[in-house]
């Protein structure tokens, strides 16, 4: 017998990463290549004409696997049964902004959201956030959502991790494959911690392989602040590798992974406090995600990571103060 379509809701459908993104869906990128899926598009009243015509051109690439859309302005609706909801739509920053400066703007879009993913959502409902500031937006979604089990609320730093794959594959002159167990830590933000002394290549740890003032003064910079460096040359922040990424993270969760990063609630594990939605080294093991256990973390690790996460605890403070939580 055919399996039941998948329901996948998308926000911001009409926007440059939701272009990027739905046609890898309904091509069977997101969930695997047997799983049909149903497409929710929301948005907002003004740019309902705009996803349509792109549920038109979904239309017209006949994906075997995409067994309906529906294009939508009402979250409650968007939401209804849904397994999957990727939380894209919100305001992207411009030139000169950090992501955090999103927060009053973005804020208030993820409480109803989480609200209606809480009412509405099938029982197995995961949640990625990509909108930014992604953590602290997954965590005012998931305060709106207390019927839901809280890990299934995460925030998407799998473009960082990719990030720094690809920058340390370009300096050790390696293929990407070849660099297993990368760690983003903390916030995805300027202040997210990609950490090379857990990664290794062919067997050897990743930091012993490249100097010390590379790692420190361009590696983890250049991963930092490669958000702004996007804007800066494109005149718009990252879609397609945005998209990307959103796709490698569900796609994990669903199928199972070894090492990866992803924002997921803190159990206190590694001393960040607990409930904040911070980006570890996981494993993805019967549709969970796990915090790899046991590293050492030496103090050059332990002050970058208290610093991410310091900042994730303002923003939380924040949004606290903004009566978002
Ligand atoms: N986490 C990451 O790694 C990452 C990477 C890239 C971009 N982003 C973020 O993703 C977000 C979207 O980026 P984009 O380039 O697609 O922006 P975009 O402006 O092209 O599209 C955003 C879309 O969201 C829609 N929208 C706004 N409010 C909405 C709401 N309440 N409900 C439904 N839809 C709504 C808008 O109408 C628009 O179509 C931005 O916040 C951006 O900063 C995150
Ligand atoms: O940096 C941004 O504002 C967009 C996105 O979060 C990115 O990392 O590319």
């Amino acid at each position: 017998m055919a399996q039941t379509p998948v329901k996948v809701t998308v926000t911001g459908a009409a926007g440059q990463i939701g272009y990027a993104l739905l046609f890898r869906i309904a091509s069977g990128q997101l969930l695997g290549a047997d799983v049909p899926v149903k497409l929710s598009l929301l948005e907002i009243p003004q740019a309902v004409k705009a996803a349509e015509g792109t549920a038109m051109e979904l239309d017209d690439c006949a994906f075997p696997l995409l067994s309906g859309i529906e294009v939508t302005d009402d979250a409650n609706a968007a939401f209804d049964g849904t397994s999957v909801a990727l939380l894209v739509g919100a305001r992207p920053r411009t030139k000169g902004m950090e992501r955090g400066d999103l927060l009053q703007a973005n804020g208030g879009i993820f409480g109803p959201q989480g609200k209606a993913i809480n009412d509405n959502a099938a029982d197995d409902i995961r949640v990625l956030v990509v909108g930014n500031p992604a953590n602290t937006n997954a965590l005012i979604a998931q305060q709106h959502a207390p019927d839901v089990p809280a890990e299934r609320f995460t925030a998407m730093t799998r473009l960082d991790h990719n990030r720094a794959l690809s920058q340390l594959a370009a300096k050790l002159q390696v293929p990407v494959g070849e660099i297993k167990k990368m760690t983003i830590w903390g916030n995805h933000s300027a202040t997210q911690y990609p950490d090379l002394f857990h990664a290794e290549v062919g067997g050897k740890i990743a930091a012993e392989l490249v100097d010390e003032a590379w790692l420190r003064d361009t590696f983890i910079p250049t991963v930092a602040k490669r958000g702004a460096a996007i804007i800066e040359a494109r005149g718009a922040s990252s879609a397609a590798s945005a998209a990307n990424a959103a796709i490698d993270h569900v796609f994990d969760w669903v199928n199972g992974a070894e090492w990866t990063s992803a924002a997921i609630p803190s159990d206190g594990s590694y001393g960040v406090p607990e409930g904040l939605i911070s980006s570890f080294p996981v494993v993805s093991r019967d549709g969970k995600w796990e915090i790899v256990q046991g590293l050492e973390i030496d103090a050059f690790s332990r002050e970058r990571i208290d610093a991410t996460v310091r900042e994730l605890e303002e923003e939380r403070s924040a949004v606290r103060e903004l009566g978002l939580i």
